[in-house]
């Protein structure tokens, strides 16, 4: 059975599944963590494709908001973006609220959200604790685990074929990695710790890392229907 055809039954099923046993008013958060280049909006892409999940980068909403010519933080996301630092929460909470809120005044049942490349550290965390705790069902983390040399070439790859990113450099990658290791994979160990998260190597080609996740994805929700 080809790769396409596994995609459309497990798809079929899952949509059930994750309509019907995890409906609720508040969003569902899907957090997806990992190195610069482990390939998470690659990979969100394609679930939101043949899941109807909503996708949410952290990072291009940022980006977004940093290109408003009369924004009053583009400066300063623009500074955190090329050091590799992280953006104060309250911006970004900000923003990725808006964006849910948004989504589901057009659609309710639109409900479902791979919130990618959040929460990056502890300020993160916390602020999306005070803002977003009471309002959001986080259901687990989805944590691409990537290696080093192989996120930094896939960065520089994607520079160099225009992605425009001020950030695909390696003056950027290095800090970005650094930031990664100091701030991000503490955040991956707390949420390991309440046994909330799925890891996936990243490392292999694009079509295994998505059987891998539709794998997970379904075993996941399956436990709502038994
Ligand atoms: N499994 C893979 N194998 C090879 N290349 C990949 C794989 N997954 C993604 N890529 C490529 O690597 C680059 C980075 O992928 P992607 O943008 O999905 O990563 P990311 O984790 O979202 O990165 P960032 O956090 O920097 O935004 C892209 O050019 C993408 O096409
Ligand atoms: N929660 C976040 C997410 C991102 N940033 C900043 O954006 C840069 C790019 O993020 P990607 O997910 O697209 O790689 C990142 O290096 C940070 O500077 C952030 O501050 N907070």
């Amino acid at each position: 059975m080809c790769l396409r055809s596994i995609f459309q039954i497990a798809s079929r099923r899952f949509r059930t599944t994750l309509v019907n046993p995890v409906m609720s008013s508040k969003p569902n958060v899907v957090f997806v963590l990992g190195g610069p280049g482990a390939g998470k909006g690659t990979q969100c892409e394609r679930i939101v494709k043949d899941f109807g999940y909503i996708h949410l980068s952290a990072g291009e909403l940022l980006r977004a908001e940093r290109n408003k010519p009369n924004s009053e933080v583009g400066a300063l996301i623009e500074k955190h973006i090329t050091e590799g630092t992280i953006v104060p929460v309250k911006i970004t909470c900000g923003l990725l609220a808006q964006a849910m809120v948004e989504t589901m005044a057009v659609d309710a049942n639109k409900n479902n959200f791979l919130v990618d490349g959040f929460p990056r550290n502890k300020d993160n965390l916390d602020g999306w604790n005070s803002e977003m705790g009471d309002k959001s069902n986080v259901r687990f983390v989805l944590f691409f685990d990537c290696d080093e040399q192989v996120c930094m070439n896939r960065c520089l790859a994607r520079g160099q074929a225009g992605s425009g990113r001020s950030d695909d450099n390696v003056d950027s990658l290095k800090k970005r990695i650094q930031t990664y290791h100091d701030s991000t994979m503490p955040i991956i160990d707390y949420y390991n710790q309440q046994k909330l998260v799925r890891q996936i190597n990243a490392g292999r080609p694009v079509d295994e890392v998505c059987l891998v996740l539709i794998i997970v994805l379904y075993t996941y929700y399956c436990h709502f229907t038994v």
